[in-house]
């Protein structure tokens, strides 16, 4: 399975896109999220809606949501197809009457069924998007009330949705045979709703190795050589996991 992040940045960063990411194993091509800076990103890095095969919502927050209204109205009026959204059930009333209805609805066009192919993931279970490629949702603490969830692919990869700090939960994803962990990372403590890198920093070496760190802020640059064993992800870089 592969994994290029077409952003790596946190909500405010300028520099680096919103964090979401391209999986694709051979024959498909799966988003996650798909930020407020996402349809850019995409262009830039020469790719179009049309060639995904899906989308996968971790929580609803502008840097993971805010582009779906240009996807769904591109790929209305430019390709004539309905493109396939997996998210949680229990996001779909918030996402679309919070959030994408405002922005979607016109004429007799009034339910999320109308711009995307909806497929709700239960969370916990095994499941497969595509041969080669399983999900599996995890709901982790991210903001009091609001759902968010992160996701064990193939269950060996960890990509965090927005989480607060939790050793105790990386500890256990690895017992039980998770290898890569992509995690987000605040750079500046406190994390309050995300891990911030000091939090991060006090994980065991071990578990560091298997840490690849994603949606920071501007400054990231001045932090390379001072996160311990963990790595920071490259914005647009292609990475076999
Ligand atoms: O306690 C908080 C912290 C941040 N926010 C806002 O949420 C969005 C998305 O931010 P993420 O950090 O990517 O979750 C952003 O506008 C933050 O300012 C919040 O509502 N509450
Ligand atoms: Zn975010
Ligand atoms: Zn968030």
């Amino acid at each position: 399975m592969n994994i290029q992040m077409i952003g790596t940045g946190s909500a405010f960063a300028k520099k680096y896109d919103n964090n979401n990411a391209l999986i694709e194993v051979p024959g498909f091509k799966l988003l996650v999220d798909c930020g407020i800076t996402l349809p850019k990103a995409l262009h830039e890095t020469n790719r179009s809606f049309d060639e995904l095969d899906a989308v996968l919502i971790s929580h609803i927050h502008g840097d993971h949501v805010g582009g779906l209204e240009e996807y769904a109205f591109q790929m209305m009026f430019l390709y004539g197809k309905k493109p396939v959204l997996y998210i949680a059930s229990s996001l779909v009333e918030p996402l679309w009457e919070q959030t994408l209805r405002g922005g979607l609805t016109q004429g007799p066009l009034q339910s999320i069924d109308d711009f995307f192919e909806v497929r709700r993931l239960e969370e916990g279970v095994e499941h497969e998007l595509h041969p080669g490629l399983t999900v599996r949702l995890l709901q982790t603490e991210h903001i009091v009330g609001k759902n968010s969830y992160s996701f064990i692919f193939n269950q060996h990869f960890f990509y965090s949705a927005d989480m607060k700090f939790s050793q105790a939960l990386l500890e256990q994803l690895v017992e039980n045979g998770v290898n890569t962990i992509f995690h987000d990372c605040q750079l500046i403590a406190p994390g309050v709703v995300h891990a911030c890198l000091d939090e991060l920093l006090t994980l065991p070496e071990p578990l560091q190795e298997k840490v690849w760190l994603m949606h920071y802020g501007d400054t990231m640059e001045n932090y390379i050589g001072h996160t311990g064993k963990m790595r920071f992800v490259q914005q647009r870089e292609i990475y076999t996991v």
